[in-house]
């Protein structure tokens, strides 16, 4: 109909999704459908994100509910494997071997993800800034260099879900500029997860606030920043300070 905008459909969907540890419930009964824009994703410690992060990347399955990948529920692990293709996961932790160069962690990662085409190093790395960098060796990097080498095999065999936690750990000023220019280059659904509210200003298509393992936002920036309370130095900060309660 002239004049009415169709949402896409989304990537991925998640209903009534939750996992418990040792019978503690970390998360409960989660709704989410992922499209492709940039989702940041908020939350104080042990707010349930990484847990999140790993069902979306189906390292791991939910207890309980279900999650959707382009309209196919995820039971086998057939499926999981045939959608995993598609999908680029950066774990909070993650190391490279010391001896190989940035080109050889991309290319491992290629191998790794069974990516048949991959994008050629140089490019994947020009996205990150660490063109001019292919023959440095991982030991010899910085902590800013590593976490963009990281996101670099990210990039690479043209995801349609990459799933970052913590990516802006590390970065200065300047790379985090760099960083948002990556992913408004890559054509894919991003879901980052940080603990600065300055990046969900920066970054954010849309937010989502994780609180003792419920959604307690989703939303568009405008809409956490109407939210503000007294708390927090700006108005998304105290949108979300508001939203999970804090009293400091
Ligand atoms: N493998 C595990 N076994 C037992 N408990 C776990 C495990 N992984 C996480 N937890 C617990 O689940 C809760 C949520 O952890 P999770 O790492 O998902 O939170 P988070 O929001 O990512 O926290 P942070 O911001 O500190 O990284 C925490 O209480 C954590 O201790």
């Amino acid at each position: 109909m002239a004049g009415v905008s169709v949402p896409e459909a989304p990537v991925m969907r998640l209903r009534g999704v939750s996992k418990s540890y040792a019978g503690r419930p970390v998360l409960s009964g989660l709704d989410l459908d992922i499209r492709p824009e940039v989702t940041v994703l908020l939350g104080p410690n042990g707010a349930g994100k990484s847990t999140l992060l790993d069902l979306l990347s189906l390292v791991a399955p939910p207890q309980a509910g279900m999650i959707e990948w382009h309209g196919e529920e995820m039971r086998r692990t057939r499926q999981v494997k045939r959608a995993m293709r598609g999908i680029s996961y950066l774990p909070q932790h993650f190391s490279f071997p010391s001896s190989y160069t940035a080109a050889d962690v991309v290319d491992y990662a290629a191998w790794l993800r069974k990516v048949r085409a991959p994008r050629r190093a140089g490019e994947v790395l020009a996205m990150v800034g660490l063109e001019g960098e292919a023959r440095k060796k991982v030991r010899t990097m910085s902590g800013g260099m590593r976490q963009r080498l990281g996101i670099a095999t990210c990039l690479i065999g043209d995801p349609e879900l990459i799933v970052l936690d913590e990516p802006t750990v590390g970065l200065d000023p300047a790379q985090r500029i760099q960083f948002r220019r990556v992913l408004s280059s890559v054509d894919a659904a991003v879901l980052l997860s940080t603990h600065l509210v300055e990046d969900a200003v920066v970054l954010a298509d849309r937010v989502l606030v994780l609180h003792e393992g419920r959604f307690v936002f989703d939303g568009s920036l405008p809409e956490l920043e109407a939210l503000a309370g007294p708390v927090g130095d700006s108005p998304a900060e105290r949108g979300y300070m508001s939203l999970i309660g804090a009293t400091r």
